[in-house]
C-alpha cells in the first residue's frame, strides 16, 4: 500500500464491524469515524488493552463503545447463556447515563441481543437487583455503586467479564475513587480486555494503566488539546467585576451572542445569581451544579440538548478541587450536600453548543481545557466561540 493510501482515513465499513453496528452509525449521522476511532477500534478489535489519550470531545465513548458491542455480538453467535460481557466505569452518574445512551444509541438495530443497564443511579440496591439478576450484556456504573453491587452479591464478574471500560480515567481517582478501583479489582476474572479513555495523562491515569491494563498500548494522538481554530474561535473581553452581569445580559439581548450557550461560573451560589440576574431581563435558563440531585442534572442537560433552554449556567466547582487532595475536605461553610459522583465541565456532551462562556475565570489550563471542550466536539465543523469575561 503506498504512503498516499496509507494515510487516508478509513470509514467505518472498512473495520469489520457487524452491519448492525453500521446502520446505527449511519443513523446517528456519522460519516467517518473521528481520529481516536479510526486508531482505537481496530486495536481493540485484536483485543488488545489499550490507554485511549485524545482531546476531550474526539469521540473517546464510541471508539469504545463500537469494539465492546462487536465482541459481544461475535461472541453471542457461540454462546449458550446470557452473561454480563462488559463493565464500564465512569465517575460521575452524568456519564454513566451519558455512556449509557451512546451504547443504546449504537445497538438500535440490536437492542434484544446486546442490552445495557446503568446502575449509577442512587435508588435502593433491591430495584436494581431484579435488573442485574437478568444479567444484562453491559453494565455501566460509578465504582463505588458498582463495588456495593458486587459486595451485595447482586453482580458476579469472576466467569463471565471480558472487558473492563474506565472512562476519563484521569478523574477516578481524583473523584476518592482509588480504594474502591483497588477493591473492584478483586471481583474481576484474571483475563480480560481492559481500557482506560482519558483526555490527559495525569499521573493518576498512569496508577490506574498499571493497576488495570497488562501490556497496554498507549494510543496518544498527537494533536493540540483544543480543536483547531477552523472549529472553535477564542475571545477575552476585559471588565470590572461589578459589570460583567450586565455586559453579558446586553451581549444576549443585543443576538451578539447567538445560539445555545453555556455560562461557566466557579461556585454554586453564583450560579443562581446569574440565572436570577438573566431572567430579570427575559433570558430563560437553567441550572447545573453539583448541589442538585442527579435526576436533576441528567434532566438539565437533556432539556438543555433538546432546545427547550438556550442557556445553562454551570458551576464546575468539582474540577476546581486540587487534583492532589483526594479525601474530600469537609464542607466549610455551606451545609448544603454536595454530589461527589457529579460532574459538570467533564466529559458531558452538551449537544450543538454554539458558545462557552466563562464569567468566572477558569481555575487553570485544565478547567479552561475542559470548559471549552463542552463545544467544537466531534466532527462537527460548525464554528463555535469560547470567550472569557476577565
Ligand atoms: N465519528 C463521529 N462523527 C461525528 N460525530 C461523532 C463521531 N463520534 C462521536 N461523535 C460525536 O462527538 C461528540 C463527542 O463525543 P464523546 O462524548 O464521545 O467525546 P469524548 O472524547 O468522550 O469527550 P470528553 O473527553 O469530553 O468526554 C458526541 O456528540 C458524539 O455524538
Amino acid at each position: 500500500m503506498s504512503d498516499e493510501e496509507d494515510e487516508k482515513p478509513r470509514h467505518f465499513h472498512e473495520m469489520e464491524l457487524d452491519d448492525r453496528i453500521l446502520k446505527a452509525i449511519a443513523k446517528l449521522g456519522w460519516l467517518q469515524p473521528t481520529m481516536i476511532q479510526e486508531k482505537a477500534i481496530p486495536l481493540l478489535l485484536e483485543g488488545k488493552d489499550v490507554l485511549v489519550r485524545a482531546r476531550t470531545g474526539s469521540g473517546k465513548t464510541a471508539a469504545f463503545a463500537i469494539p465492546v458491542i462487536q465482541r459481544i455480538l461475535c461472541s453471542k453467535k457461540l454462546a449458550t447463556e446470557q452473561a454480563i460481557k462488559a463493565l464500564i466505569l465512569a465517575p460521575s452518574k452524568e456519564l454513566c447515563h451519558q455512556i449509557c445512551g451512546v451504547v443504546k444509541d449504537l445497538t438500535y438495530k440490536c437492542s434484544r441481543e446486546v442490552r445495557c443497564i446503568d446502575i449509577a443511579p442512587q435508588v435502593d440496591l433491591s430495584v436494581q437487583k431484579p435488573l442485574l439478576v437478568e444479567k444484562p450484556d453491559i453494565v455501566v456504573g460509578t465504582p463505588a455503586r458498582t463495588l456495593q453491587h458486587l459486595k451485595a452479591g447482586n453482580l458476579n464478574l469472576k466467569k463471565s467479564l471480558e472487558m473492563v471500560v474506565v472512562d476519563e480515567a484521569d478523574l477516578v481517582f481524583s473523584f476518592g475513587y482509588e480504594d474502591e478501583i483497588k477493591e473492584l479489582m478483586g471481583y474481576m476474572p484474571k483475563i480480560y480486555q481492559a481500557i482506560l479513555a482519558s483526555a490527559t495523562l495525569s499521573n493518576d491515569v498512569k496508577n490506574l494503566k498499571s493497576l488495570i491494563l497488562h501490556n497496554p498500548v498507549t494510543l496518544k494522538l498527537e494533536e493540540p488539546d483544543l480543536a483547531p481554530a477552523s472549529q472553535l474561535t477564542h475571545y477575552h473581553l476585559y471588565a470590572e467585576e461589578m459589570d460583567k452581569a450586565a455586559i453579558l445580559c446586553s451581549l444576549l439581548k443585543l443576538h451578539l451572542i447567538r445560539g445555545k450557550t453555556i455560562i461557566f461560573v466557579n461556585t454554586v451560589d453564583k450560579c443562581y445569581k446569574i440565572k436570577l440576574f438573566l431572567e430579570q431581563f427575559a433570558i430563560p435558563t437553567c441550572v447545573l451544579n453539583s448541589e442538585l440531585p442527579a435526576a436533576i442534572r441528567c434532566h438539565s442537560v437533556n432539556q438543555f440538548n433538546q432546545g427547550i433552554y438556550d442557556i445553562i449556567v454551570a458551576s464546575d466547582e468539582k474540577s476546581l478541587e486540587d487534583p492532589g487532595t483526594k479525601k474530600e475536605e469537609p464542607a466549610k461553610k455551606s451545609k448544603r450536600k454536595k454530589d461527589k459522583e457529579s460532574g459538570v465541565s467533564r466529559g458531558i456532551d452538551f449537544q450543538c453548543v454554539a458558545n462557552v462562556i466563562n464569567f468566572d475565570f477558569p481555575q487553570d489550563t485544565q478547567a479552561y481545557i475542559h470548559r471549552a471542550g463542552r463545544t467544537a466536539r466531534g466532527n462537527n465543523q460548525v464554528r463555535t466561540c469560547f470567550y472569557i469575561l476577565c
